[in-house]
C-alpha cells in the first residue's frame, strides 16, 4: 500500500464483461480475462482480488484458470487477496484453509476472505494456517451490501459473567468480530495478519455499532468503491481515524476500462490516486 497506493483491483469476470472484452464465457475467456488484468496492473498496485464463484461457474475448467491467474499476479509480486468467502464450522475449515491458505495449494494466495457468521471461532483452523503460513485473512465484518445489517449491526445479549443473560443489549456483532480481529493482532507492527472487510457504502456503520475500526490494528478491505457507489469522500467518511488502514477494493469501477491494456492501466492508477488523495493524506 505505501508502494503502490491503498488499492486492490478485483477480478470479477461478470458475463456482460466478458461480452464487452469480445471474451467467450468459458474457462478460456475467463483465463484470458484474468491474465490481462494481470498484465495491466501486476506489479503495479497493492493487491488484485480474483473473485471465486465467477470462475467456480466452469467447474474444473474453471477453477484451473483461476489457479493460473493466481500463479500469474504471484509471479508478477502482486499480493492476491482470493475472494472465495468461506465459513464452515472448524472441522471443515480446515479442509477450506488447506485449499486456500497452505503452501504449494494451487488455489492459495497471499489472503483469503472469510465469513465468521459460524462464530469467529469456527475460523480458528484458517487463522492458525494463516499465521503460520505468512499469509492473512480479511473477515467480514460490515458488508457493503444493503442486507447485512440484520446480521452484523445486532446487539448480543450482556452477560451477566455466569453465562446467563442479562437481558440487556450487549456489543453488537460487527462488535464483537473486529475485537477477535483486534486481539489476533494485538502484538503486531505495523499491522497484524487478520484483516476486516469493510464496505465503504456502510455510512456511519462502524460508529452506530460501536466497531472500533482503529484498534484492530490489521488491515481494512473496503469494496464498494466504484461500481457500488464508494468514492473518495465515502472513503474518508467510513474510515476516520483508521483511513491509514484501508485498501480500497474497486472491480467493474476498473474492469470497464478494459479490454486495452493501457486503459485498464490508466483506470486502476487513477483509482489509486484517488485512494490515495482519500486515504493517506494526514490527519487535520
Ligand atoms: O469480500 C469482498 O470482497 C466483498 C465484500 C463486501 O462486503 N462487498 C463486496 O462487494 N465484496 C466483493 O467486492 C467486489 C465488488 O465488485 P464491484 O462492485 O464490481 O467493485 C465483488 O467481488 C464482491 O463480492
Amino acid at each position: 500500500m505505501d508502494d503502490h497506493g491503498p488499492l486492490c483491483v478485483g477480478i470479477d469476470p461478470h458475463a456482460g464483461l466478458l461480452e464487452a472484452w469480445g471474451l467467450p464465457d468459458d474457462a478460456e475467456g475467463l483465463r484470458t480475462f484474468g491474465l490481462r488484468v494481470v498484465e495491466a496492473v501486476g506489479g503495479r498496485v497493492a493487491a488484485v482480488k480474483p473473485q471465486a464463484a465467477f470462475f467456480e461457474r466452469h467447474g474444473s475448467r474453471g477453477l484451473a484458470a483461476l489457479e493460473d491467474v493466481i500463479a500469474a499476479a504471484r509471479a508478477a509480486g502482486t499480493l492476491v487477496v482470493v475472494d472465495a468467502k468461506r465459513g464452515d464450522i472448524g472441522s471443515t475449515m480446515a479442509a477450506y484453509a488447506e485449499a486456500f491458505l497452505r503452501d504449494g495449494s494451487p488455489l492459495a494466495g497471499d489472503a483469503l476472505t472469510v465469513s465468521p457468521y459460524l462464530g469467529f471461532g469456527a475460523l480458528t483452523p484458517a487463522v492458525d494456517l494463516a499465521l503460520s503460513s505468512g499469509r492473512g485473512l480479511f473477515v467480514l465484518c460490515l458488508t457493503s451490501n444493503k442486507e447485512g445489517h440484520e446480521v452484523q449491526h445486532a446487539r448480543t445479549v450482556a452477560d451477566r459473567g455466569t453465562g446467563g443473560g442479562t437481558g440487556e443489549a450487549g456489543a453488537s456483532v460487527a462488535a464483537t468480530m473486529a475485537a477477535h480481529a483486534a486481539s489476533l493482532n494485538a502484538d503486531a507492527d505495523p499491522l497484524g495478519s487478520i484483516g476486516l472487510v469493510v464496505g465503504a457504502t456502510i455510512g456511519d456503520a462502524a460508529a452506530t455499532t460501536g466497531t472500533d475500526l482503529a484498534a484492530v490494528n490489521g488491515p481494512l478491505l473496503a469494496p464498494g468503491v466504484g461500481a457500488q457507489g464508494g468514492g473518495a469522500a465515502e472513503l474518508a467518511a467510513v474510515f476516520g481515524a483508521a483511513r491509514r488502514q484501508v485498501l480500497a477494493s474497486s472491480s467493474r469501477g476498473v474492469l470497464r476500462a478494459g479490454p486495452d491494456v493501457g486503459a485498464l492501466r490508466a483506470a486502476a492508477r487513477l483509482a489509486a490516486a484517488e485512494a490515495s488523495a482519500a486515504l493517506r493524506r494526514s490527519a487535520a
